[in-house]
């Protein structure tokens, strides 16, 4: 096999198609290297003292575990003095970081979720780092929590890494989805999935069903006909798979198709879905939507939405293009 790096890729990207520029490949490849580092964090576990709970509540009133922390300090640590960012956001903290005066600053904005599916890492269960990127408005001294308002449809890069068996980097700039996988030998990124496409056709669904009874009667419908399989509407047996890391039942999804769904449920109106739009939803909205897939709230494309707050939630539908279609529809009826 002819090995790709991450590198390449980028250079080659960065030659052929001018969706990238030289600021925006650097910026990844700075972003890979955080992920290169929180892989080598968690696959020590216990060795590295990394497992527990820190004993402290981000803004969303979670209580944060040591790696959530450490992996927010990674990001923005190696981000800080690179020099392609005007800003970062992120899921554990309140308010924007700002690029310290010391330190050049570019034209980029960057946002993540440092440590996606918190409740499986004391268990071993694959869990992973979800990254959107989008322009700085021009012409700022200093970006404003207002500036990061933007819909995911302006993100001119996305991405994920997840730690599971092998450590992945999956990553779009607009030009559809590659694949890499962390040779740990090397301690290089080797594209191994080119132009990732999401099966059509699926038998799959994942959904936390314990929430059930609290969902909405277009959900109920939906996930009750595909209950029914071969017997129902839907004339055909479907299968169910859980893993409460969106990263890892997304990937599972890119390479063989299904459908997820977090939705908003009738307990707290106030909170529409669990998912965060600017951290989760949006990045992984670009990625299926670049794998030939579609993502919605259940009323519209979730790209599409005008973001009113940096840590607004929103209800969450993508995967295989007809059955986030099928499950919008039942909305709409
Ligand atoms: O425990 P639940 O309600 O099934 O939620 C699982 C969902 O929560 C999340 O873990 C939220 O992510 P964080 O770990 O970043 O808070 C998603 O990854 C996952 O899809
Ligand atoms: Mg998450
Ligand atoms: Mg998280």
């Amino acid at each position: 096999m002819k090995r790709v790096s991450l590198t390449q890729y980028l250079v080659e990207e960065q030659r052929l198609h001018q969706n990238i520029n030289a600021e925006l490949r650097l910026l990844i490849e700075v972003v890979a290297r955080a992920c290169k580092r929180i892989s080598y964090s968690v696959s020590k576990g216990a060795l590295g003292e990394v497992l527990g709970s820190a004993d402290t509540e981000n803004i969303q009133g979670e209580v944060q575990k040591k790696l959530d922390v450490i992996s927010n300090e990674i990001l923005l640590e190696a981000n800080e003095w690179g020099g392609h960012l005007a800003a970062m956001a992120s899921e554990e903290m309140e308010t924007i970081r700002q690029i310290p005066s010391r330190y050049p600053k570019g034209e980029f904005l960057l946002l993540f979720d440092p440590l996606d599916g918190s409740s499986n890492i004391d268990v071993n269960v694959s869990i992973g780092t979800i990254f959107s990127v989008l322009k700085a408005p021009e012409g700022m001294a200093e970006p404003t929590e207002q500036d990061f308002l933007q819909p995911g449809v302006q993100q001119v890069a996305a991405g994920y890494a997840v730690y599971g068996p092998q450590t992945m980097l999956v990553l779009t700039t607009g030009n559809g989805v590659q694949c890499f996988t962390l040779d740990r030998e090397m301690g290089s990124w080797v594209l191994t999935q080119s132009d990732m496409q999401i099966p059509e056709t699926t038998k799959e669904f994942a959904i936390n069903m314990s929430n059930k009874r609290h969902w909405h009667a277009p959900v109920q419908r939906y996930v009750d006909e595909m209950l029914l399989g071969s017997t129902g509407p839907r004339g055909k047996d479907f299968n169910m798979r859980w893993i409460a890391s969106m990263v890892a039942d997304v990937h599972r999804i890119l390479n063989r198709g299904g459908i997820f769904m977090y939705p908003a449920d009738m307990r707290d109106p106030s909170q529409p879905g669990k998912l965060r739009l600017m951290y989760e939803a949006n990045p992984m909205a670009m990625i299926v939507e670049q794998a030939g897939g579609a993502a919605t709230d259940g009323v519209g494309r979730i790209m599409d939405i005008q973001p009113a707050k940096l840590h607004q939630r929103v209800p969450v539908f993508l995967g295989s293009k007809s059955e986030v279609e099928l499950v919008t529809r039942y909305h709409a009826e």
